[in-house]
């Protein structure tokens, strides 16, 4: 395998019990890349990061940085991979900056106490996201949208090499998605990072540095991204031809 290789997949199959909803899937990502990943709502999207977070059986073979996934046992708690799953809550009041700093988990034994220094830095990951004024407030008491941005807050702490984020722009407005887009440009550009994002915003994503993975094709495949590409890809997402695929 490619030294340059963060992410292999070989010959993934996925699905639950009678059906089958990836098949045969290879895909081998250089790193850093940023790729969209698309496709009709139940085409499988979030399957594949179930698979990939080892939340379902699968067959065929995963490499995260060199390392089989099935052979790694916490793959977050080693910065191999971090997940923003599409619907995350949290059931007891919480300050904002509290749970961001929980994003530096790794850097802690258990039960030992946040430094001044990890602070800064939650601080920091909020500011990047412009949800700094947030800092303070109630997690619970937080719109859908802002609370969205505090997650990837605590995400970009996380230090991971690999990120899945499960529609990271729902619930957000015009603004803050063109914003968590440039963010996400940034780790993958400036902090070396590999983001594989699922979403249904195809307006962003044109100039965008990265790949299209189309998930409603017969046989999905990176695409460099381009408005072209976007172009074509929403037009046979529109079509009545792909909803017979599958
Ligand atoms: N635990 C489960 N058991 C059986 N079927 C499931 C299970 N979870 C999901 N599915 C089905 O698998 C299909 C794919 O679901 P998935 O969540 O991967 O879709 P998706 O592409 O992420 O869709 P969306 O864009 O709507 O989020 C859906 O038809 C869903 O109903």
């Amino acid at each position: 395998m490619s030294e340059l290789s963060v992410l292999k997949i070989e010959n993934l199959v996925a699905g639950y019990e009678q059906r089958v909803l990836l098949r045969n899937l290879f895909l081998c990502l250089p790193a850093p890349a940023f790729v969209a990943i698309i496709g009709h709502n139940g085409c499988g999207k979030t399957t594949l990061f179930r698979a990939l977070t080892d939340r379902i059986p699968y067959q065929g073979t995963v490499h995260v940085a060199g390392q089989n996934l099935r052979q790694v046992r916490r793959p977050a708690a080693t910065g191999l991979l971090a997940h923003l799953p599409q619907r995350s809550s949290v059931g007891f009041p919480i300050e904002v900056r509290e749970l961001v700093v929980m994003g530096r988990f790794r850097h802690h034994r258990f039960l030992s106490a946040y430094q001044p220094h990890d602070y800064e830095l939650a601080e920091g990951a909020l500011q990047r996201v412009g949800a700094l004024h947030l800092a303070r407030r109630d997690f619970t008491q937080l719109s859908g949208g802002e609370q969205q941005l505090v997650w990837l807050a605590q995400l970009a702490l996380q230090d991971a090499q690999l990120y899945l984020l499960d529609e990271p722009t729902q619930q957000l407005d015009v603004y803050y998605r063109r914003r968590i887009f440039d963010l996400l440009r940034d780790w993958v550009e400036q902090a070396g990072k590999t983001v594989l994002c699922i979403t249904h915003d195809l307006d962003n994503l044109a100039d965008l540095p990265g790949y299209l993975l189309n998930l409603s094709r017969p046989a999905p495949q990176l695409q460099p991204l381009s408005a072209a590409v976007v172009r074509a890809e929403r037009t046979f997402l529109e079509s009545e031809e792909s909803l017979a695929v599958g």
